[in-house]
C-alpha cells in the first residue's frame, strides 16, 4: 500500500542534483502533464488524469523500491548519509617562522586554511598536521575515525588503497588546490568516497609561473644569477645559449584551464603556438588565442622549441615522456613541467639534461614530494627546478581556502558541490581520469560502445544519453564578460531547439557549445543529461560530456513533438 501526496510541499523536493543524476528517493516519482492542455497543474481538470498517473507511478515506485533493495550498491559510503559532528583532518606544509609573517598565509599547517574557528564553533573536530608518512605518523593515527581529509598537492598526503580500507568513517577527500593524483582514485571510487578539488583556484598562478620558467630557460637566466652570487663575471658563459622568445614554437601538452591561460599570455610574445589535447577547442577560441591544434602528440612534439606540460597525472599520462619520446624531441628542447613529476620518466629527463638533448628543464613538481635530498633532478645540469610552489601563491591560497570552506559548508548541509569540482563521485571518476580504463573495457568485451538514444526516450532525472540531433533553432539568452577579457571567462548561454525523427527538446548550450549550435547543424551530444526547468525537461551537456558537430543527418526532425512542452509534477509516494 502506498499513499500518494501532491502539492506545494512536494515541490520542495529536488528534481535532480546539479550534475543531473537523480537524487530523488526511491519513493519519489514524476508525473507528466502536457502543458498545453493543463497549464495549471492543480486545476480540477487534471485531477482525474493525475489519479490514474499516480496509480501507475505508485506501482513503478514500488517496483523501483524492490529493485533498489535487491540490487545493493557498489557504494559503501554515502557522502551526505550522516549528519552530526565530523572529524576533519587537514594535511598542510609547515610554515614555522613564516606562519606569522602574513595574515593571508592560510595554506600552511599553522593557519590551517583559516577555517579552524568556523569548524570548531559548529562542534566539529579539526586536526591539522604536516606529518603524513610512515606507519607512526600523525595522519595515520586519525585514519581509522576521520570523516573528511583535506590535503594539498604541495605537501600531498598519499591516500593509498590501504589507507582507504582502514578509514572506515571516511566520506570526503578534498584537495585544497588542483590535481588529486595523490589519491588512489580507483580505490576511492570503489569505496564510494567523494573526491573533489577547487577547480580553477590556482590556474592563473600556475600559468604565470610557467611563463616565468619559459623566460628563465630561454634567456639562460639562472647561470648568470649564480655567477653574481659566486663573484664571477662571464658574459660568454651565459650568452652562448641565450635566445629571444619571439619566433619560437611553443607547444602545450594539455590545454585545459592552465594551458589556455598560458597560451593567452604567450600570444603577445609573437611565438608560434601549438597545443595537443584530448579535446579540440572551438575554432573561435582557437583564433582568439592564436594556437593550432595538433591531434597527434608525436607529430607536434618534434616541432617544438619549448614544451609545456599541462595535463593531469592519469594512467594515460603517467610516464608519457619516456626515453623514446624524449629522444624524438628537437635537440636542445626546453621543457616546463608544473603539471606532475610522474608524467616524466625521471631517469630519461636526467639523461636528456646530461647529454644536452634537453637544453633546459624547469618545473615545480616532483615524485615523491617533498623530493628526497638525493632526487636526481636536484643535481642534473640545465635545470631550473623549485619546490612545488606555483599554485600556492597567497592569492591562490585565499581562493582554494574559500573553495574548501564552501564545499565543507555544502557537505554539512547535504548539498552538491559545483560539478567541475568532482574528481570521483558516486563510484565514477571524472572523464579525463577514466579514459584508459574505459578503452581497456571496450577492447576487452567489445561491448562498451556508446549506446545512442532517441529524443522521445528522454525522461526526467536521467543522464548519460548519447544522441544525434539536428539544431532547429538557437537563441542567445545570456552573454557576460568580454571575449578578450583577462581570463577567458566569457559566459554565454543559448537556448536551442534540437531534435530527431521522434521529437524535439530544448538544449541549453553553454559557452563554447554555443558556437556549435548553428541552425541546421547536426550535432552529437555525448553524455547528455536532463535538467528540470520549471517542471519541464531540458537537455544539457556538462564538462563530463561533449558536443560535436558531425555530418548532416538524413532524418527529418519531428517538430510537432516538443518534449520541453510537457510539464512534470514531482509527487511523493510514502510506503506504509
Ligand atoms: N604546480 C602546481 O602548483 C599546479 C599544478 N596543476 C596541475 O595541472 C594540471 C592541469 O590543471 P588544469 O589546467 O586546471 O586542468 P584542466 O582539467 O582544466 O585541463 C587539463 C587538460 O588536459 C587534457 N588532458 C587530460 N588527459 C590528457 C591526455 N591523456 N592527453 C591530452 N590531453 C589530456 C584535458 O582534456 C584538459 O583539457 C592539474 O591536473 C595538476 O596536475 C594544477 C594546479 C597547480
Amino acid at each position: 500500500m502506498h499513499r500518494l501526496f501532491k502539492g506545494r510541499s512536494q515541490r520542495r523536493l529536488r528534481f535532480c542534483n546539479r550534475l543531473g543524476s537523480p537524487t530523488f528517493s526511491r519513493s519519489t516519482v514524476f508525473l507528466s502533464l502536457p502543458l498545453s492542455k493543463f497549464p495549471n497543474s492543480t486545476s480540477v481538470a487534471t485531477a482525474m488524469m493525475m489519479a490514474i498517473a499516480m496509480k501507475r507511478a505508485a506501482a513503478a515506485a514500488a517496483t523501483r523500491a524492490i529493485s533498489t533493495a535487491n540490487s545493493g550498491s557498489i557504494l559503501t559510503r554515502h557522502l551526505h548519509a550522516s549528519s552530526g559532528k565530523k572529524k576533519i583532518v587537514g594535511v598542510f606544509y609547515k610554515a614555522h617562522e613564516y606562519a606569522e609573517m602574513n595574515p593571508n598565509f592560510v595554506g600552511c599547517a599553522e593557519n590551517a586554511l583559516g577555517i579552524r574557528n568556523w569548524l570548531e564553533s559548529q562542534g566539529h573536530e579539526y586536526i591539522v598536521t604536516d606529518d603524513k608518512e610512515g606507519p607512526d605518523c600523525e595522519l595515520e593515527k586519525h585514519i581509522p575515525d576521520l570523516h573528511v581529509l583535506i590535503t594539498t598537492p604541495f605537501h600531498p598526503a598519499y591516500v593509498t588503497a590501504e589507507r582507504i580500507k582502514k578509514a572506515k568513517n571516511l566520506q570526503l577527500l578534498l584537495t585544497a588546490g588542483i590535481g588529486s593524483d595523490h589519491v588512489d582514485l580507483k580505490a576511492a571510487a570503489a569505496a564510494g568516497l567523494t573526491v573533489a578539488e577547487v577547480t580553477g583556484s590556482n590556474t592563473v598562478s600556475v600559468a604565470e609561473d610557467e611563463l616565468m620558467r619559459i623566460l628563465i630557460l630561454v634567456r639562460n637566466f639562472l647561470p648568470g644569477h649564480h655567477q653574481v652570487i659566486s663573484g664571477d663575471w662571464n658574459v660568454a658563459g651565459i650568452a652562448h645559449r641565450a635566445y629571444d622568445l619571439e619566433g619560437k614554437t611553443v607547444g602545450t601538452v594539455g590545454c585545459g584551464r592552465i594551458g589556455r591561460l598560458l597560451l593567452q599570455r604567450l600570444k603577445p610574445f609573437g611565438c608560434n603556438l601549438l597545443y595537443h589535447d584530448r579535446i579540440q577547442m572551438d575554432s573561435e577560441l582557437e583564433n582568439q588565442i592564436g594556437a593550432t591544434f595538433e591531434e597527434d602528440l608525436d607529430k607536434m612534439l618534434p616541432k617544438c622549441d619549448i614544451i609545456v606540460i599541462n595535463t593531469p597525472l592519469t594512467e594515460k599520462t603517467k610516464g608519457m615522456f619516456d626515453k623514446e619520446r624524449i629522444g624524438k624531441l628537437k635537440k636542445g628542447v626546453l621543457i616546463v613541467n608544473n603539471a606532475r613529476g610522474a608524467i616524466m620518466d625521471t631517469q630519461a629527463v636526467v639523461d636528456g639534461c646530461n647529454s644536452g638533448h634537453i637544453g633546459g628543464y624547469s618545473g615545480d613538481v616532483w615524485y615523491p614530494q617533498p623530493a628526497p635530498k638525493d632526487h636526481p633532478w636536484r643535481y642534473m645540469p640545465n635545470q631550473a627546478m623549485t619546490p612545488h610552489i606555483s599554485g600556492t601563491t597567497i592569492d591562490a591560497q585565499l581562493r582554494y581556502a574559500a573553495g574548501v570552506k564552501d564545499m565543507l559548508e555544502n557537505y554539512f548541509k547535504g548539498e552538491e558541490f559545483p560539478p567541475q569540482h568532482y574528481i570521483v563521485k558516486e563510484g565514477e571518476l571524472a572523464s579525463q581520469y577514466r579514459n584508459r580504463v574505459k578503452r581497456m573495457a571496450e577492447t576487452k568485451s567489445g561491448m562498451r560502445k556508446p549506446v545512442f538514444t532517441k529524443v522521445d526516450q528522454l525522461r526526467p532525472g536521467t543522464s548519460g544519453h548519447n544522441l544525434t540531433v539536428k539544431v532547429v533553432s538557437s537563441k542567445l539568452v545570456l552573454q557576460k564578460g568580454r571575449p578578450d577579457g583577462p581570463q577567458l571567462r566569457q559566459m554565454q548561454i543559448a537556448e536551442c531547439l534540437v531534435g530527431d525523427e521522434t521529437g524535439t527538446i530544448v538544449f541549453t548550450a553553454r559557452n563554447n557549445q554555443v558556437d556549435l549550435m548553428n541552425a541546421d547543424n547536426t550535432v552529437i551530444l555525448r553524455n547528455a543529461k536532463i535538467d528540470m526547468f520549471k517542471g519541464s525537461m531540458r537537455l544539457a551537456v556538462d564538462k563530463w560530456g561533449r558536443v560535436e558537430v558531425t555530418e548532416a543527418a538524413n532524418f527529418k526532425v519531428k517538430e510537432d513533438n516538443n518534449l520541453s512542452l510537457v510539464e512534470y509534477e514531482l509527487v511523493n509516494v510514502v510506503e506504509e
